[in-house]
């Protein structure tokens, strides 16, 4: 007989009780591409701690550096200044302890909705038995509402199936910390705000630290324990934290008549707006002295004589 062996329980921890030491910390990270003139410097001077259990949101308008975040939490690009660590230890390649889910969903097409799962946790668990890992990926198959599709393959499945199935890949390895990059953004508005609902539930009843990135403040709110906005770049900074202190579980339909959340929703965008505001008249001053000279041509008479005009319709 086979025995399911369950994964260690999550250990609960409530937002305002935080734990003795973050899960994952980020100290002085500054990250630029090209050199000389051509330099960006896309973050600068990232401080940033995320506690065990805690559900973070960073919010950031398009460009303003948030895939370049999330490469540098998964370990995917090194920072040029700075460090990241992960209970301690310095993160300096990806890792199955931080699960991330693209908005790009990533599956391998020659393989179904199981097989990806299947895939991943075949390679992450390779001391169960078989049986263990076959119930474990049915889980979590069915967990994101997708045991009718197993059989299916990527091309076989709507955009936020696709999604479910990363999502599930995702989860079924267990990651320490779930990393979101815009999960929902390649969606169309109704499956987006569905599979939001889908990730709150799932969230909620597993409680797994997970920092997500986003450009929607409402999903933000919504999913959160706390949210901060990335500051656009070049030289993109955090700014302050906001608290969402709206009580779990969370109900959509409910938040929308809640003035805290009206007045979060309010603060979090008035800060984006303004903050981009500022980037934008601070690049503008510097840019202010520059004078562009167009260079001296002279245009050249391609109409005279002798010379051969290629353009003309034939007589
Ligand atoms: N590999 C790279 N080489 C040079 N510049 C880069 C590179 N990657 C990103 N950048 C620049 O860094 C800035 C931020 O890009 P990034 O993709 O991190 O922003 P983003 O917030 O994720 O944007 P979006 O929401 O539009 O995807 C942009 O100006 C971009 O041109």
């Amino acid at each position: 007989m086979s025995v399911l062996l369950r994964p260690e329980p999550v250990a609960i921890r409530r937002p305002d009780t935080p734990a003795p030491t973050p899960i994952l910390q980020m100290k002085g990270v500054c990250k630029g591409y090209g050199s000389g003139v051509t330099r960006t410097e896309v973050v600068n001077n990232i401080n940033l701690n995320i506690r065990e259990g805690e559900f973070l949101a960073v919010v950031g308008f398009s460009g303003s550096g948030k895939t370049t975040f999330t490469q540098l939490v998964a370990g995917l690009i090194k920072p040029d200044k700075g460090t990241i660590t992960m209970e301690g230890e310095p993160v300096t390649s990806p890792s199955p302890d931080r699960g991330l889910v693209f908005q790009n969903y990533s599956l391998l097409p020659w393989l179904t909705v199981r097989g990806n799962i299947a895939l991943s946790v075949n390679s992450v668990f390779k001391d169960w038995s078989a049986a263990d890992r076959r119930a474990h990926v049915e889980r979590f198959i069915d967990m994101v509402g997708l045991s009718h599709a197993a059989h299916r393959r990527p091309h076989e499945l709507s955009g936020g199936m696709r999604q479910r199935t990363s999502l599930a890949r995702t989860l079924a390895m267990k990651p320490k910390m779930l990393l979101l990059d815009e999960p929902l953004s390649a969606l169309d508005a109704l499956t987006r705000a569905q599979l939001g609902d889908e990730i709150l539930k799932i969230w909620e009843e597993e409680r797994q630290t997970c920092l997500m990135i986003t450009n929607d403040v409402d999903e933000a709110i919504l999913l959160a324990d706390r949210i901060v906005p990335l500051n656009p770049g070049p030289s993109a900074s955090l700014g302050p934290a906001f608290t969402v202190g709206i009580d779990r579980p969370r109900n959509k339909t409910e938040l929308n008549d809640s003035e805290h959340f009206k007045s979060l929703r309010n603060a979090v965008t008035n800060y984006l707006v303004a903050v981009r505001q500022k980037a934008r008249a601070t690049e503008q001053a510097a840019t202010k002295h520059l004078k562009f000279r167009l260079p001296e041509i002279k245009p050249e008479d391609l109409t005279r004589k002798g010379r051969a005009i290629h353009n003309q319709p034939p007589r």
